[in-house]
């Protein structure tokens, strides 16, 4: 149960700024997709598959609430969400609308992610703190019990095709996504999903990185952020503009994607 209250200073949010989805996006662009998440010395997000490891010490888990607050939608994988049993909610004490949550999505192709009432993202949205989950699903993923529990907490099963591998295009997900008024993203993880945006072959998905390191190695075994090289490539996946912020122990690295 997520009862904490979390505060986030103002002094802190200038450096965050220009990696943040504009206030006023085109609705015509491409959702603006931030990824973040928190990773040890050695690229992990967790400590072994199927478990989950807090890294992020209480400042940089205040910034990932306030990047909560400041974007439309929040994305995880459906291992995440069976894993965490996430809450997907901003606990910042400054909230007082729901306008102010994220949506949060989830990628359930094959509807894996075995939802009920007492799933933290599904009571939290019964009640109010938080809005109902959008779970984008392959035709067959849905159930008729799963899509009446989402209405009723606000969500909602979104269908789209998948290819031969059993995934959907990341540009078909933001297409979804915006169609429904999604401008700005925030892509928390896990690997799965994290790595196969880094791997998109021309770079043009994500606009910016937010990334929390946590001075801890968790050693060989986790669930690792290394995308796979694509035969042949020799370049280096490089980011630009970056910046670096101390938040407590942690250190927060914003950067955006180098296109070559
Ligand atoms: N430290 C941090 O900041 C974070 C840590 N985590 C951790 O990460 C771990 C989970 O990571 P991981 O195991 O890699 O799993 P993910 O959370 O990345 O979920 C992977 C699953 O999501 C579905 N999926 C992902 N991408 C697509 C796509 N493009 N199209 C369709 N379906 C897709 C697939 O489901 P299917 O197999 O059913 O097709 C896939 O198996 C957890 O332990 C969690 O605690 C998670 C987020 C942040
Ligand atoms: N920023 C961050 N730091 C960590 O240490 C983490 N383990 C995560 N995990 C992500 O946050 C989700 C949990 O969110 P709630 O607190 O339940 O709202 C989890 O599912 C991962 O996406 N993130």
């Amino acid at each position: 149960m997520s009862r904490e209250t979390l505060s986030f200073p103002p002094t802190s949010i200038p450096p965050l700024e220009p990696y943040l989805p504009l206030t006023s996006p085109s609705p015509s662009s491409k959702p603006h997709l931030t990824l973040t998440y928190a990773t040890s010395l050695d690229a992990s997000l967790t400590l072994a598959p199927g478990v989950r490891t807090t890294l992020s010490g209480p400042y940089s888990k205040s910034m990932t609430h306030y990047l909560r607050t400041r974007h439309n939608a929040i994305l995880v994988g459906c291992t995440t969400a069976l894993i965490d049993n996430p809450a997907l909610n901003s606990r910042l004490g400054s909230i007082t609308s729901l306008d102010q949550q994220p949506r949060p999505i989830i990628l359930d192709p094959k509807g894996r992610w075995d939802f009920t009432e007492d799933s933290q993202v599904i009571r939290l949205a019964a009640e109010f703190k938080g809005k109902g989950p959008w779970v984008v699903t392959k035709r067959g993923g849905e159930t008729k019990e799963r899509g009446e529990l989402l209405e009723r907490v606000g969500g909602k099963f979104l269908f789209l095709e998948t290819g031969e591998d059993g995934r959907f295009k990341w540009g078909d997900v933001l297409s979804v996504l915006g169609e429904q008024g999604v401008r700005s993203v925030m892509v928390e993880g896990g690997g799965e999903v994290i790595n196969s945006l880094l791997i998109d072959p021309e770079n043009r998905l994500v606009d910016s990185v937010i990334i929390t390191i946590a001075p801890t190695w968790l050693g060989k075994g986790g669930v690792v952020v290394s995308p796979s090289r694509q035969q042949g490539q020799t370049s280096q996946l490089k980011l630009r503009d970056v910046s670096w912020q101390p938040h407590g122990e942690d250190v927060v690295l914003c950067g955006r994607i180098l296109r070559s």
